[in-house]
């Protein structure tokens, strides 16, 4: 089949790429010429391991090409996903549907007649956007007068996480789809039925099929539950977070061990161990987003949904128990120097869309406290992002240690544990570690004389 991609960020990239490994022919389109360029080299603006490889090898064979403007390809398309970004809008709190929107009127402006086109919200948008987007197609026709054009719009959410985007594409839990037309349905099921049916093989250097998978679940529904299985999905997720971060701060008050709690409730089927991982608060560019999103939609219907409320506020706090650790441990925290391992909102990322490490780092400057960082692949993006703030931008571990008054572990990156956790302590001045990610080895870190913390254990 013939697909094309409108939004070539992490979703729309991954997705292009994807199905055309599966032997479609993609064209992925953005706005943003100098991405779109950089693509067309197989440059890949963000890290996700192993993207760059992948995206190569489809635009070498030809399956996967880049544009900017919607152009002959579009117009013979069969399906079109639409894969822009829909941010919160920061005044009200909803979903800022402006890039949704307009993505909606440039497809039905490039529609062709005597075809039909299957088009795709891929986006996370709020519940009842089909119906927008097929209003805004049929507007844009009407303007360019097109006529004999036949489409349908279907909801189709994802559920990729950064980091680990390929293994969650070709080895998902599960593929929902909502629409009312059967056509569209079908065609849909068509694409995805080397995903259903697990029949493919991805290259050795790529993540290899869980054991036990099966044929993956086709959840048809109607186009409503479908979007708002995305949100109720996040929000629990990231609910389930909130939820064990708090029995962590329970377990330092009580002595216990978040580790073993999590454990001991993570055996029990109907909890699942899943994200029961505590730690300093989850970030990324899509929880505190939907949470936000759904509470606002609630609203305008006139419920305040007052859990997701709570979830999302209890989140932003749990930020600030690294801060309460170190002045606890230090008393005063001005005048520290004080380094974080990990800047990224999770490892194996570059993203620092609401990452922690954000709000750390201004509260610690807040305190007058000289922040240092290192983080293996995202102090790139910080240098863009805050070019005023005035970091200590430090070239791996070491040279953050030296000095410090105390460290905090924000990202889980592997390469943490292979540190030489000796050099580390001769090179501070105050051996202070707090672990927000509770990813290393108490026992050993004491053993070199560490003050070690972690969350809950
Ligand atoms: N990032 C994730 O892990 C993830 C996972 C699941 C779902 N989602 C959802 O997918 C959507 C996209 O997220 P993302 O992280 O890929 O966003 P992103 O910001 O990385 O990428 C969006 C892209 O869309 C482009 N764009 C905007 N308007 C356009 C237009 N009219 N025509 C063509 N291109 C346009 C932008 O230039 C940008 O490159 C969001 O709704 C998000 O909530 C994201
Ligand atoms: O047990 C856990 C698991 C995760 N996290 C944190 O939660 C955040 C989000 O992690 P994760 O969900 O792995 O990454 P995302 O890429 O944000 O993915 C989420 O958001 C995407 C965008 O909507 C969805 O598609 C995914 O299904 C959903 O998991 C990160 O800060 C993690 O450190 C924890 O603190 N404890």
């Amino acid at each position: 089949m013939n697909v094309s991609v409108i939004g070539t960020g992490y979703v729309g990239l991954v997705t292009g790429a994807s199905f055309a490994f599966l032997g479609h022919r993609v064209c992925c389109y953005d706005v943003d010429l100098a991405k779109i360029e950089a693509l067309q080299k197989s440059i890949i603006p963000f890290y996700e391991p192993y993207l760059e490889i992948l995206v190569d090898e489809q635009v070498k064979k030809k399956q996967l090409f880049f544009s900017c403007s919607l152009d002959e390809f579009f117009a013979q398309s069969d399906i079109v996903f639409i894969a822009v970004g829909t941010p919160t809008d920061p005044q009200s709190g909803a979903v800022d549907m402006t890039y949704l929107k307009k993505a909606a009127l440039e497809i039905g402006k490039n529609m062709q007649p005597h075809r039909y086109y299957v088009v795709v919200n891929k986006s996370t948008v709020p519940v009842g956007t089909h119906q927008l987007v097929e209003e805004l197609i049929k507007e844009s026709l009407q303007v360019s007068g097109t006529k004999d054009v036949a489409f349908a719009v279907a909801s189709n959410p994802e559920f990729l996480r950064e980091g680990n985007a390929i293994e969650d594409v070709f080895y998902p839990d599960r593929i929902v789809v909502g629409t009312y037309c059967p056509k569209a349905l079908a065609l849909l099921e068509e694409l995805y039925r080397p995903l259903i049916e697990q029949s493919f093989t991805l290259p050795s250097f790529c993540p290899q099929r869980p054991q036990n998978l099966g044929r993956v679940p086709f959840v048809k529904v109607h186009p409503l539950s479908s979007e708002l299985i995305k949100y109720a999905s996040n929000a629990f997720l990231a609910t389930k977070i909130t939820f064990i971060n708090e029995i962590a701060n329970l377990c330092d008050l009580f002595g216990a061990n978040i580790d073993e709690v999590s454990l001991g409730m993570g055996l029990d089927q109907r909890i699942g161990p899943s994200f029961l991982k505590a730690g300093l608060g989850w970030g990324g560019s899509c929880f505190g987003k939907d949470l936000k999103g759904l509470i606002h939609d609630g609203k305008k219907m006139g419920y305040a949904a007052e859990l997701l409320q709570k979830s999302l506020q209890n989140n932003y706090s749990q930020r600030s128990r690294a801060i309460y650790k170190l002045q606890q441990a230090l008393k005063t925290l001005r005048g520290r120097r004080i380094g974080l391992l990990g800047l990224a909102f999770k490892a194996q990322t570059d993203d620092l869309r609401d990452a922690p490490a954000l709000d750390l780092i201004e509260k610690l400057m807040e305190s007058d406290c000289t922040v240092k960082v290192f983080d293996p692949v995202a102090m790139e993006n910080l240098k863009r992002l805050r070019p005023q703030w005035p970091l200590v931008y430090a070239i791996d571990e070491y040279d953050l240690a030296e000095g410090c008054d105390g460290l905090i572990l924000v990202t889980e990156w592997k390469r943490f544990h292979g540190v030489d956790w000796q050099k580390i302590h001769s090179l501070m001045k105050n051996p202070l570690l707090i672990d927000g990610r509770n990813f290393l080895d108490r026992q050993r870190l004491e053993a070199f004389g560490f003050v070690y913390s972690g969350i809950g254990r």
